[in-house]
């Protein structure tokens, strides 16, 4: 393990599109998908609507299909498996649904490359309709964050997972996002951290307004190549700070063993 947590944000970061509004649009229900959304928040109009497609004869292995279809910009998964050997721990916090999250990782072979898919809970019900609920419970227990949607607030998910850190102080976090969903988490970075928003997106957008906000370094990407060049430069710049703190202390070992055997070089002296 190289120390270093990778957290990725799924949608527009790992795949080039929104995969709710893929699978609508692509399965022809972009009409009336438009027509619900002022009357619910999004993750219940995205359970919705899956009824809606079960009751049209649309099966889950169509829904499928079409998720294997996403586009994808074709360095991402190099990028992916590049940061996988070098010893990253690598972790989905997304606000998308676990059945399409998994469906796609699956269906492109990189779904063993995450320790972690933080998601909004997504399965095929007995009748083989497809649920999706919300993350947290927004009516039994409100998370309470003005800055996120009531389903998911990947601040207090960020929480958790620098909390399940061991030896935190030691381990680096880089984080990835296009949404405005991903600024509360860049809130939480520490200065040792880094976050790379994608340019011109939402969360690029409201870190623009005040950078000052972020304890963090930011470095941005506006598509597949520039995140895997900045992201594999990230890697080796962590490692190399942790390999020159090796030296200096390797230096001060020496310093310290020549002073101390001073005395005794010069006592033999005549
Ligand atoms: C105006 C407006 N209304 C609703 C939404 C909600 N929304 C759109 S795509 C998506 C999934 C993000 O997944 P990921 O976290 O993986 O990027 C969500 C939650 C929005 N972005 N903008
Ligand atoms: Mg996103």
């Amino acid at each position: 393990m190289s120390g270093i947590v990778v957290v990725f944000d799924f949608d527009k970061t790992i795949v080039e599109c929104d995969s709710d509004n893929w699978v609508i649009d692509e399965l022809g229900f972009t009409d009336l998908f438009n027509q619900l959304l002022p009357t619910m928040p999004w993750n219940s109009l995205m359970d919705r609507m899956m009824m809606e497609l079960h009751s049209h004869g649309i099966t889950i292995e169509e829904i499928e299909k079409v998720l294997h279809r996403i586009p994808i910009h074709p360095r991402i998964i190099p990028a992916l498996k590049s940061a996988h050997a070098l010893g990253c721990d690598m972790r989905i916090v997304s606000d998308a649904n676990m059945f399409f999250i998994e469906t796609i990782l699956k269906h492109l072979g990189i779904k063993e490359y995450f320790s972690e898919i933080n998601t909004n809970p997504g399965y095929v019900n007995e009748e083989g309709r497809l649920r999706i609920l919300p993350y947290h419970d927004f009516n039994k227990s409100p998370h309470g964050c003005t800055l996120c949607p009531p389903n998911m607030c990947k601040g207090l998910i960020m929480d958790r997972i620098q909390d399940s850190m061991s030896n935190e102080d030691e381990k680096r976090l880089i984080y990835l996002g296009d949404g405005a969903g991903d600024y509360c988490p860049s809130l939480r970075l520490k200065e040792r951290d880094f976050m790379m928003p994608r340019k011109n997106f939402p969360v690029w957008d409201l870190i623009c307004k005040n950078p000052l906000l972020l304890k963090a370094e930011i470095h941005g990407w506006s598509d597949g190549e520039e995140q895997e060049q900045v992201l594999l430069h990230l890697i080796n710049k962590i490692e190399m700070d942790k390999n020159s703190q090796f030296i200096s202390s390797d230096c001060k070992l020496q310093i310290l063993s020549v002073s101390d055997a001073l005395p005794k070089v010069l006592s033999v002296r005549p």
